[in-house]
């Protein structure tokens, strides 16, 4: 490997724990500039670097009456960090752009964009600094808030805690000489909205590998998950076509992480899927969708973030999620869902993979075969009619539940029309169950359910609980992926059993057509909207000639 810089580097107490000395700043192409790159194998769930950044928010800035008082404000910012990161900061490329001066020229290159406590941010790590956006990244970032301290050094808990720290960790196992990127954002749509968006929103054109060089396959699975996206959240997908949208997300949640994809993303479908589910009084598979999601997210997010403290919260009470129980199509329990969680194979009954499109068929419905029966009929589970299983679905739900079973009328099961509508109280009580399961899933958290309370000011985030062993924890969620989707990792595939599907495939759809039916198709894709999320930068002219740069990368979905 040539010409690598040495790093910046921070003096933190954690960098032993990282890979920082492994990585270093290269040129990697005009398009895109310098970037961090690896030195050697970084496998995936280690910290890459973390290290502590200084913010300015977009109020701050557009503040200044001129180009020299922001620049006094971005010195007093980065004086404040201490002389050792002053310096290193100084050390820094300048844009030299428009005159900006030294501070806002340097910053102007480096900062990223985030949305802090509601509000338009940029924050600079020595480091961060010369990372990348990637629509496919290999690693994520999360950030670490802290309460401000007072001069007694006591945490201020009155105030609201503001960003001290990030955390660039791996997401998959990064080869030596191999460019580290994050996501900016998470991009979605095919190549022309992507680079539609990272110019209107961060001012730059994507120029990451996916973009540059778009493959039929990433197009195909971004452009998916976009639509997938829109639908899950219409009302059609979730009252008329649940069986399909379980499907469809299963599909796209497999082509994303054959891409590579891990990232919030996955997440982002599951917890849709546990709405759908929780919609229809589903509780055993909202459980294992807001399950699945919680545990990545703990790893992508850690335990601090938004979106993870949110699914959990759901997670350990499902009744309180928003539709929570408009139709008892699909009422289930706790003790159904967790034993779902146990069992593996379970994708057939989770995703209702053989449903019709319409259909929502409970999870008392499924009769597991044993593995001799399973082989040779190729399917792990058989469908049982309704009659059969309701008197089971009574007496298996609590008392709670039981009200709901029998609201529920078998002819409007038949013809999939939603049945009884009711709303829940949001009780918790028959749920104590999934608390239970939540709290020994190694969480290792102090966190307490918010039963719909905001107020969650939660322990400190000291830096050191999220960033000195995390590196088996995304490599057991991969795992858990790889055991549920083996066709999305299996990127060694060899020929030969590409060949032998191929000529399956072919003889299936030769039976089809003997049989005199249609070769199963994918539903058309609905919506061609942009519709990415969030995150801005852009840099305005200011009264007075001061260019502001404003931003923001939003975490949060
Ligand atoms: C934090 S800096 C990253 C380091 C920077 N490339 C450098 O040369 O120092 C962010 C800036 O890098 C550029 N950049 C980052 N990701 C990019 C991408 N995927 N395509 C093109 N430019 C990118 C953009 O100009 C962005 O404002």
């Amino acid at each position: 490997m040539t010409d690598l810089v040495p790093l910046f580097g921070s003096d933190d107490k954690q960098r032993k724990f990282t890979f920082e000395q492994f990585v270093g700043r290269r040129f990697i192409k005009p398009e895109v500039g310098m970037g961090l790159v690896s030195k050697k194998l970084i496998p995936a769930g280690s910290v890459v670097f973390a290290e502590t950044v200084a913010w300015t928010t977009e109020e701050e800035h557009l503040a200044c009456q001129s180009m020299k008082e922001v620049n006094v404000l971005l010195a007093s910012k980065v004086k404040a960090m201490g002389p050792e990161w002053f310096r290193k900061f100084l050390n820094l490329p300048n844009s030299h752009k428009d005159d900006l001066g030294v501070f806002a020229g340097i910053w102007d290159l480096h900062q990223m964009p985030i949305v802090m406590n509601g509000k338009r941010a940029g924050i600079l790590g020595l480091n961060l600094a010369s990372v990348n956006h990637a629509c496919i990244p290999n690693c994520t970032l999360t950030t670490v808030s802290q309460y401000p301290k007072a001069e007694d050094g006591n945490e201020m808990k009155d105030k609201k805690p503001t960003l001290e720290r990030i955390i660039v960790r791996a997401t998959q196992n990064i080869p030596a000489n191999a460019e580290i990127t994050i996501p900016y954002w998470y991009a979605k749509g095919q190549h022309k909205a992507r680079e539609l968006f990272g110019w209107t929103e961060f001012n730059f054109f994507c120029s990451c590998q996916s973009c540059a060089k778009p493959s039929p396959t990433v197009e195909d699975a971004l452009d998916m998950y976009n639509k997938l996206e829109l639908k899950l959240c219409r009302p059609e997908s979730v009252e008329k076509r649940p069986a399909m949208a379980f499907r469809s997300a299963q599909e796209v949640v497999a082509k994303l992480l054959s891409c590579g994809i891990r990232d919030a993303r996955v997440p982002m479908l599951w917890f849709k899927c546990g709405l759908i589910a929780g919609y229809h009084s589903d509780v055993g598979r909202a459980l294992c969708f807001l399950g699945k999601a919680y545990k990545m997210l703990e790893i992508l997010e850690g335990t601090e973030g938004v979106f993870y403290k949110q699914i959990l919260s759901w997670y350990m009470t499902p009744s309180l999620m928003p539709g929570f129980g408009v139709t008892t199509r699909g009422l289930s329990t706790v003790k159904e869902g967790e034993e779902m969680l146990e069992k593996p194979g379970t994708k057939e009954v989770l995703y209702m993979i053989a449903a019709e499109p319409r259909e929502y068929v409970r999870l008392s419905r499924y009769r597991r075969l044993s593995d001799a029966i399973a082989i040779v009929r190729g399917s792990r589970y058989i469908v049982v009619p309704e009659e059969r299983t309701k008197s089971k679905v009574v007496s298996k739900a609590g008392p709670s539940n039981q009200r709901h079973s029998s609201d529920f009328s078998l002819e409007q099961a038949k013809s999939g029309a939603p049945e009884t509508v009711y709303r829940s109280n949001g009780g918790p009580s028959s749920l104590e169950k999934g608390k239970e399961a939540a709290k020994n899933n190694a969480l290792n958290t102090k966190f307490q359910a918010s039963k719909g309370n905001n107020q969650t000011p939660i322990r400190n985030p000291s830096s050191s609980d999220t960033c000195t062993d995390p590196e088996l924890d995304l490599l057991d969620v991969c795992l858990e992926l790889k055991m549920e989707f083996p066709e999305a990792f299996s990127e060694g595939q060899s020929k030969k059993s590409k060949k032998k599907k191929k000529k399956k495939k072919k003889k299936k759809g030769k039976k089809n057509m003997d049989k005199g039916k249609a070769p199963q198709q994918e539903e058309a894709p609905v919506v061609k909207d942009l519709g990415a999320k969030k995150k801005v930068v852009m840099v305005k002219r200011g009264e007075g000639g001061c260019a502001r740069r404003s931003s923001l990368i939003s975490l949060d979905l």
